[in-house]
């Protein structure tokens, strides 16, 4: 199986490292000429759960043509960074099956303007902390579910035979509610972790931290009952335990400063809410002082 992972961030690195399997050959298109020279200098490392290193080599390039447009071609940047990639999309065949893997649910709407004729998109639960252009840490082990948008599903199930301890991988049916759940599962997490500037983990072990998740989560489930089966208050727990020591991706963005994705998670969750005619005090509280930070207002 040939896969291309397109963005060597926390996400695009681990994965390549995840996925190298024998018969299985993994590209990285990235963005820098610097970061493809390091990784094809040097390898790839990762840093997996307890603490062992492993050093891939694999295929980097800047140059898209290089790869095989056959291949299946996963998406693994920020939301905000979709646009940018729009001539890519374009260059590429009709028949290269994409796979999104980004948190949030806007891009669920970008990816439907697209020629391509097989999308499908993927919730991550685990955590992954880029630590340099060619060194990732994987920061919890965690599901990987695919569920498909449009096109043959088939594409993408040699994926499926990829899944490891270290990846397990499960289809899902419906790629709308996966990611909404994912969404939720990010609002109750990503904001607070970034206000406070703690790793996930600590969110639990702090009672005044804890409170509030019990808060907000309770304010969900109020405009998202359906959600309530599944997504258990365990779930969101077992996430912030399996990732305790990942610093979450919406923290890295901010203590890196960079776009957090506020918009396509908070910002996505709020107006799903408004179309139900449900306020959300908490999430929108939280969401203001993100795009406070954002604008500079609580510059360190
Ligand atoms: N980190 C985590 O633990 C988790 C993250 N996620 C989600 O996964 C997605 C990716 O997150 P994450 O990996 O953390 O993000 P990162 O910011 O670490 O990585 C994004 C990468 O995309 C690259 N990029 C941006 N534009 C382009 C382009 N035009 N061509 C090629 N590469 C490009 C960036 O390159 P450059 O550095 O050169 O700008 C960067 O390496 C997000 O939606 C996030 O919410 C989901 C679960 C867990
Ligand atoms: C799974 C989790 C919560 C890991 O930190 C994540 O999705 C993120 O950081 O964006």
């Amino acid at each position: 199986m040939q896969i291309v992972v397109v963005g060597g961030g926390a996400v695009g690195l681990l994965l390549a490292s995840l996925l190298q399997k024998d018969h299985t050959q993994i590209h990285i298109l990235v963005h820098r000429e610097s970061q493809a020279r390091e990784l094809n200098d040097k390898g790839l490392q990762q840093i997996d759960v307890l603490q062992k290193s492993h050093q891939t080599y694999i295929k980097v390039s800047q140059d898209f043509k290089e790869f095989p447009t056959d291949a299946l071609w996963i998406i693994a940047v920020k939301y905000h960074h979709l646009a940018g990639l729009q001539s890519l999309f374009q260059s590429l065949p009709k028949s290269t099956p994409l796979l999104f893997i980004q948190n949030g649910v806007m891009h669920l709407q970008f990816a439907k303007q697209l020629h391509q004729e097989h999308i499908a998109f993927s919730s991550v639960e685990f955590g992954a902390e880029k630590l340099s252009d060619s060194s990732v840490a994987h920061r919890g082990v965690g599901k990987m579910k695919i569920a498909l948008g449009i096109g043959n599903g088939q594409l993408f199930e040699p994926l499926l035979q990829l899944s490891k301890d270290k990846l397990p991988m499960e289809w899902a049916e419906n790629a709308e509610q996966m990611l909404t759940r994912k969404a939720l599962l990010n609002c109750l997490i990503n904001p607070m972790t970034t206000i406070l500037n703690v790793k996930n983990g600590a969110l639990i072990t702090n009672k005044h931290s804890f409170l509030l998740i019990e808060q907000l989560y309770k304010e969900i489930m109020t405009a998202f009952p359906e959600q309530q089966d599944q997504l258990p208050f365990e779930d969101v727990i077992a996430l912030c335990k399996k990732t305790a020591t990942n610093t979450s991706s919406m923290l890295a963005d901010r203590l890196n400063g960079r776009l957090m994705e506020v918009d396509t998670i908070v910002g996505g969750i709020l107006q799903m809410a408004q179309t139900r005619n449900h306020e959300m005090p908490i999430l929108a509280t939280l969401h203001s002082l993100l795009i406070a930070m954002q604008q500079g207002g609580a510059e360190s």
